[in-house]
């Protein structure tokens, strides 16, 4: 069964990992699907080539979602090209791990206005378009199971995380009236690009998977079907929620 039939998907950060793995996904239930990224040219396109090869249409547009310029080009590309935007998946995030003590000043900025700052600015751009529409629409955010728990490198990271899982409540509030469902995605330690420097140090992921009762990290691919739900009709009466996907390894205390 297609779940995302006639609907156009926007989908930032989705050059590689999940992202990407959303953006096909969402493809393959028969949307349309522009894409936003920030470098890497060649994974986009190889991305629109996946979505192409569904069968559906696809875009990639360029640009850093710390920028608030950017979310409005970005919105207005996807209805120049297909008319509308029903789902906006905001997922574009970085992770740059560092200790707390000398957190460089940079790094934290540049880690809130790409996680945090990027999500308001690019729900906020798919809000007014769907507004403007006037037949509601869905939003997913990619926050992670770090909203509910810390990490010792991750101090710039998780309130960004926490941010976003907030920005998800309050949006749903704010644009129920619109018929607009804003919900968030907490996925656990997914095999990405994001914490591939991280997770080579063989103790650290040995101890990682150790933490998951299903026995392994996830992959990109476990987060589409959870995104496509939340992001179709079968979740009309989802909103505010958020949905942690991580193999059981919140829970996993002892
Ligand atoms: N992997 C994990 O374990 C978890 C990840 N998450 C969240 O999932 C999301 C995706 O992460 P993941 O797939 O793992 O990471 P990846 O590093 O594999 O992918 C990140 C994506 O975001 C894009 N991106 C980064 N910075 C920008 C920017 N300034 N503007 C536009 N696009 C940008 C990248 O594009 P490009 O490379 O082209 O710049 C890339 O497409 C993030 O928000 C992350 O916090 C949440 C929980 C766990
Ligand atoms: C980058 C981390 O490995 C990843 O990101 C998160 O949000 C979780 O904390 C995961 O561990």
């Amino acid at each position: 069964m297609k779940l995302l039939e006639g609907k156009t998907v926007l989908v930032t950060g989705a050059s590689t990992g999940i992202g990407r793995a959303a953006a096909i996904g969402a493809a393959q239930h028969g949307a349309d699907v522009v894409i936003n990224y920030h470098a890497r040219d060649e994974d986009a396109e190889a991305c629109i080539a996946a979505i192409e090869a569904t069968g559906q249409r696809g875009l990639a547009v360029k640009g850093d979602v710390a920028e608030p310029e950017t979310a409005k080009a970005f919105v207005a590309k996807a209805v120049e090209a297909f008319g509308k935007v029903d789902v906006m998946v905001n997922n574009a995030g970085i992770c740059p791990f560092h200790a707390f003590l000398d957190m460089p000043v940079e790094t934290f900025e540049r880690t809130m206005r790409v996680n945090l700052h990027g999500a308001y600015f690019m729900v906020q751009a798919a809000a007014n378009q769907m507004v403007a529409q006037g037949h509601g629409g869905a939003i997913v955010a990619v926050s992670s199971i770090s909203a509910l728990v810390g990490g010792e490198y991750q101090t710039h990271y998780t309130p960004t995380k926490a941010g976003v899982h907030s920005l998800m409540q309050s949006t749903a509030i704010a644009l129920g009236k619109y018929k607009i469902r804003c919900n968030s995605l907490l996925p656990g330690t997914i095999l990405t690009e994001i914490n591939k420097d991280d997770l080579a140090d063989d103790a650290k992921r040995t101890y990682m998977e150790s933490r998951v009762p299903l026995g392994r990290l996830g992959a990109p691919e476990d987060m589409v079907g959870p995104i496509v739900f939340l992001a179709s009709d079968m979740a009309a009466y989802v909103t505010g929620a958020a949905l942690l996907v991580d193999g059981g390894m919140f829970v996993n205390l002892q």
